[in-house]
């Protein structure tokens, strides 16, 4: 059995609906299939979730709701019009979308939520209806009705345990597909929790586990997952085989094409995953799956991701390294304002903490070092808004001497300053701080290096 999970972009028109249909009817085995909410048409579109957050923002402020609600009814209605399906499937969309600015939420965090899940939701009753009017047997199961319990953030929820054994208690009618939401949860309480952005992966990779699938089949806009981004480096070489520790790192670092965290699940479950093209199913696409199965030690690295989305405290204070307890009042402070970090690398005298910058507000900032100075007194603070990160990953790189110094001499004849580098905490990776005005051209160097 397969689990399938379709991209916004898979889901945006229905010309895309039209190849899912023919996705879903070639292969009995293709079972769960995972919706998105619908993306982007064209580059500068907004995707309908985008649409939901407005809508919701709208509602928090008290204003007219009329326009946005028909902006993202258009939207379905859309794909309703082209498979002329009867009225009641519009108008089932429309009233769940106006009963939302009705309905009440303890905070603006839950009403969000709430709002964003709507995208994936109508879509899954909307694929389903699709289906039954072309004739394929298929049922929608609601998350609350399969077990899918999340807690933490209601906007960045975590799964939870039970989950897995609901599922196991989960039986999938014989002879129908089935449709499921992808992206959210459902906390103890019964409120929905969305995962972070891109989440309706982690949905297919929790539903892979749980249900015991044989393949993860995740569905996107590309032939394959390349070996740099195709935004940054034209054409470049697609991947045919991975190991799941590679993507999460290349994930994490700029690799949108598949969410970082939802390679958790499959790891758990051992289920391999194929990232493939809705617009041309016939490729191959790339298979991602536990390092013993593709490990060759004449390839030095895999692929080349870079994030521009940190920024990093510097501190210098001699003797630091002989100071016990520096790094535990440094963390007391973290942890005072609710903040977690991504990375600390560190010599005698000097720290440099990098955050993702998208979970920290201008306010905390400030009194993050305003703390800082005075609880540690160091010789010099500096915050640094402009860093971006460059990824090196590859199973091959630690039994390859020679890959860090090919990836450093890459950027320094190029004139590409380093201020970070990072390799041995992870086996499998080299990090690489630089300005965010060179991580493109650190990319596109690196890869001139290893694949042209
Ligand atoms: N290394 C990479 N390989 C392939 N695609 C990548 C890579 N890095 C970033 N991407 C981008 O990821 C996009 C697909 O992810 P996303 O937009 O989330 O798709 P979907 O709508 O299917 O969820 C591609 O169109 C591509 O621009
Ligand atoms: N619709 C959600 C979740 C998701 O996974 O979307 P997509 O498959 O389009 O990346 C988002 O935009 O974040």
């Amino acid at each position: 059995m397969k689990v399938i999970k379709f991209g916004g972009s898979s889901l945006a028109t229905g010309e895309q609906f039209e190849k899912v249909i023919k996705i879903i009817n070639d292969d009995l085995e293709r079972k769960v299939i995972v919706t998105s909410a619908p993306g982007k048409r064209f580059p500068n579109d907004t995707k309908v979730t985008d649409l939901l957050i407005q809508y919701a923002q709208i509602v928090m402020n008290q204003s007219d709701t009329q326009e946005i609600i028909q902006r993202i009814t258009d939207r379905y209605q859309e794909i309703v019009d082209y498979f002329k399906l009867t009225d009641s499937t519009l108008k089932l969309i429309k009233d769940k979308l106006i009963k939302l600015s009705h309905d009440r939420f303890s905070d603006n965090d839950h009403l969000l939520a709430a709002f964003k899940a709507h995208g994936e939701y109508l879509n899954a009753i909307l694929l389903n209806n699709v289906l039954n009017a072309q004739g394929i047997k298929s049922v929608f199961i609601d998350p609350k009705i399969a077990g899918i319990v999340v807690h933490g953030q209601p906007n960045d929820a975590d799964i939870s345990p039970e989950t897995y054994f609901n599922l196991s208690k989960l039986s999938l009618p014989k002879d129908s597909r089935v449709v499921f939401p992808g992206f959210f949860g459902y906390s103890k309480n019964g409120s929905i929790y969305t995962f972070s952005r891109g989440g309706s992966d982690i949905t297919g990779a929790i539903l892979s586990r749980g249900l015991n699938a044989d393949l993860y089949e995740n569905f996107t806009d590309v032939d394959a997952i390349y070996v740099a981004n195709n935004k940054i480096v034209k054409h470049p070489q697609a991947i045919k085989k991975m190991s799941y520790r590679e993507m999460r790192e290349l994930s994490y670092a700029g690799f949108s094409v598949f969410q970082d965290e939802a390679i958790i699940p499959a790891v758990k479950g051992q289920v391999p995953v194929n990232v493939k093209n809705t617009n041309n199913p016939e490729a191959a696409g790339t298979m991602i799956v536990p390092e013993q199965f593709i490990f060759d030690p004449a390839n030095q690295i895999t692929g080349i991701a870079c994030s521009k989305r940190f920024s990093a405290l510097y501190l210098h204070r001699y003797l630091l390294n002989k100071e016990v307890g520096f790094t535990l009042k440094l963390l007391k402070i973290f942890y005072k304002y609710n903040i977690s970090y991504e990375h600390m690398p560190s010599g005698i005298d000097d720290l440099t903490v990098i955050f993702d910058r998208s979970k920290l507000d201008k306010d905390i900032i400030q009194k993050l070092c305003r703390d800082v100075k005075e609880t540690l007194q160091p010789d010099y603070l500096e915050w640094i808004n402009d860093y971006a990160i460059i990824m090196v990953v590859g199973e091959g790189i630690a039994h390859n001497i020679n890959t860090i110094g090919k990836v450093i001499d890459s950027l320094t004849q190029n004139n590409i300053a380093i201020h970070m580098i990072n390799q041995g905490a992870s086996r499998i990776s080299i990090m690489i701080g630089t300005q965010v005005a060179d991580a493109d051209n650190a990319v596109r160097q690196i890869y001139k290096t290893f694949f042209e």
